[in-house]
């Protein structure tokens, strides 16, 4: 049904239109000044001893096949409608919602206000929703749908539905290494890094790095034939949104690097929901329980060296009067919205990005390679300390609005304890080995530990084989620490401790703020986790 070129532009499409009615502060005048001096760009220098090689895939193939949910059973004696009584109920001036699938037909005119993925339902107003959650994928999983579906069954179809897909829209997938990811889902793609692989260098590989999609991998991941990836991340273009009037200029890679140079940054990639399984085990059930992801264990996350532009020099240069606003009011009320080619978009305050200690940039390198087709390329926002949530990758549009961005994954997913969009995370330490010291009764354990958002030095990492009554101090392997652009340390540091063998051992970090892990984090709807790490050992 499908073409993917029809793909994107119903994706770019759905979510433009969602901008314009939830974003009631999307705005700005666009200018590039003249008086800001472009940077240099910044050479990047990989150290072959810790950079892991590169290698990721550029080859597409297609995503084993998913099958479609069955609707809600038939009710027997229900009533039937035909398709053009379905087209009828387009949920517009007053009319209610319908919506079909596979032979049933469903009322959504109340669903839709407290559909999760938000207002982008009613794209299939009066229509078959299967071509949506073909893209959609996790509407052919998630037991919450079934659950929906059975509510809002009406009756049934008329006339025999077409079940045959003829698109699959994921049909060119990237290539991926099954020995350096554990897959969690396949439609859409997510995967975390085997614990065994997370802590064997200090840079995390593109192809080790988790992925977390949410919708299939967009066609600008792939450079054209006959060009090379290089020279096509020079010619990708990000529009700068305007908004309310006016017209949104569009900027390629090119003219942006020219005007604003280039740095080189290293900083770790988290998702919000690492940790999952064991924020499960110690504090209880989360909204990961029953799904795939409650299978995640501590690999949603890599350390890497990032190259990019700086956002705190793009901004201002290009919205002028907001950044001057936000500066005098501390920032609070401006948010920076990133839209996907995939139909993604994620908000992150300006203030975190004006700040340029924080290092936020768009970034078109990782560990020197182009970004992978998995990982964003042509251009991902990379905003240090902030959950990957909203490091938005296939970069299409930026703007700016006086509210977070109306989409899925702000105003449903990724949410914290008091119903706040996550943005900061935690101080982390993780345990990723343990190993007898032969010849002794010493353990020797390896792992690594981050400051999160605040972006603080480790001060400390300690072990622990007595479930905390004692502690002894880690080595960090400060030695191995890059030394490039990097405002502050957001990148992780490894350690190794020896300590006393017992059936278990855990840790926890310290930062130079004097902020330490607890034993057990507070419940934050299953995201965030970042209680001592404990770690079985085989006796
Ligand atoms: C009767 C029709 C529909 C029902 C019952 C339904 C139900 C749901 C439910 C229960 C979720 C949350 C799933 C979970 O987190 O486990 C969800 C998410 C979502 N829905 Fe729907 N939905 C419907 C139609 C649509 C349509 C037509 C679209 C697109 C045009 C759509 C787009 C989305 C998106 C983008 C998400 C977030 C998914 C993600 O990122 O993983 N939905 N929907």
């Amino acid at each position: 049904m499908f073409s993917s070129t029809a793909r994107r532009l119903w994706v770019s499409g759905a979510f433009r239109s969602a901008l314009v009615v939830g974003g009631a502060g999307t705005v700005a005048a666009v200018a590039l000044s003249p008086s800001s001096p472009a940077n240099s760009a910044a050479a990047v220098v990989l150290d072959p001893n810790t950079a892991a090689s590169s290698s990721y895939s550029t080859e597409r193939t297609p995503t084993p096949a998913l099958p479609r949910r069955s609707g809600a059973a038939p009710v027997p004696g229900e009533p039937t409608f035909t398709r053009s009584q379905v087209a009828s109920n387009d949920g517009v001036e007053g009319r209610p919602m319908w919506v079909s699938y596979r032979g049933g037909v469903y009322d959504a005119t109340e669903f839709r206000r407290i559909h999760p993925g938000g207002h982008i339902i009613s794209q299939a107003a009066g229509a078959d929703v299967s071509a949506f959650w073909d893209v959609w994928a996790h509407h052919h999983h998630s037991p919450k749908v079934g659950q929906y579906l059975k509510e809002i069954r009406i009756g049934a179809l008329k006339e025999k539905d077409d079940e045959e897909a003829t698109h699959d829209p994921y049909d060119s997938e990237p290539v991926r290494d099954a020995n350096v990811q554990t897959i969690f889902m396949d439609r859409p793609y997510c995967s975390e890094t085997p614990v065994e692989h997370l802590g064997s260098s200090y840079l995390t590989s593109p192809a080790a790095l988790y992925v977390r999609n949410h919708a299939p991998v967009p066609d600008c991941a792939w450079e054209p034939e006959g060009e090379s990836r290089e020279s096509n991340i020079q010619h990708h273009e990000v529009v700068f949104e305007e908004g309310d009037a006016g017209a949104s200029p569009t900027f390629t890679v090119a003219d942006l690097q020219s005007r604003f140079g280039t740095v080189t940054v290293t900083s770790i990639l988290q998702c919000a929901g690492n940790r999952a399984g064991e924020d499960i085990k110690a504090t209880g059930n989360s909204g990961f329980t029953g799904s795939p992801l409650e299978r995640i264990t501590v690999g949603m996350l890599g350390n890497a060296q990032w190259t990019g532009v700086r956002l705190a020099e793009v901004l201002p240069a290009l919205y002028p009067k907001e950044c001057a606003a936000a500066a005098q009011h501390g920032g609070g009320e401006w948010h920076v919205v990133f839209e996907g080619a995939d139909g993604y978009s994620g908000s992150t305050p300006l203030a975190r990005i004006l700040d340029p200690k924080n290092d936020c940039i768009l970034a078109t390198h990782m560990n020197g390679e182009p970004l992978s087709p998995d990982h964003g390329y042509p251009m991902r926002a990379l905003l240090p300390g902030i959950a990957g949530a909203r490091n938005v990758k296939w970069l299409q549009s930026i703007s700016l609005s006086r509210v977070p961005v109306d989409a899925p994954w702000n105003e449903y997913y990724y949410k914290n304890r008091d119903g706040e969009q996550i943005q900061q995370l935690p101080l982390q330490s993780i345990i990723t080995d343990t190993a007898q010291k032969e010849g002794t009764q010493l353990l020797e354990v390896r792992g690594l530990a981050y400051s999160g958002g605040s972006g603080n030095s480790i001060a400390r990492v300690e072990v622990s084989s007595d479930d905390g009554k004692s502690w002894s101090e880690a080595t960090i392997k400060t030695e191995e620490v890059k030394k490039d652009q990097s405002s502050k340390s957001f990148g992780w540091v490894r350690w190794t401790a020896e300590v006393p063998r017992t059936a278990q051992v855990c840790c926890r970090a310290t930062d130079t703020e004097g902020k330490t892990q607890c034993e057990i984090s507070p419940k934050q709807r299953g995201y965030l986790y970042n209680g001592w790490s404990k770690v079985k050992v085989e006796m």
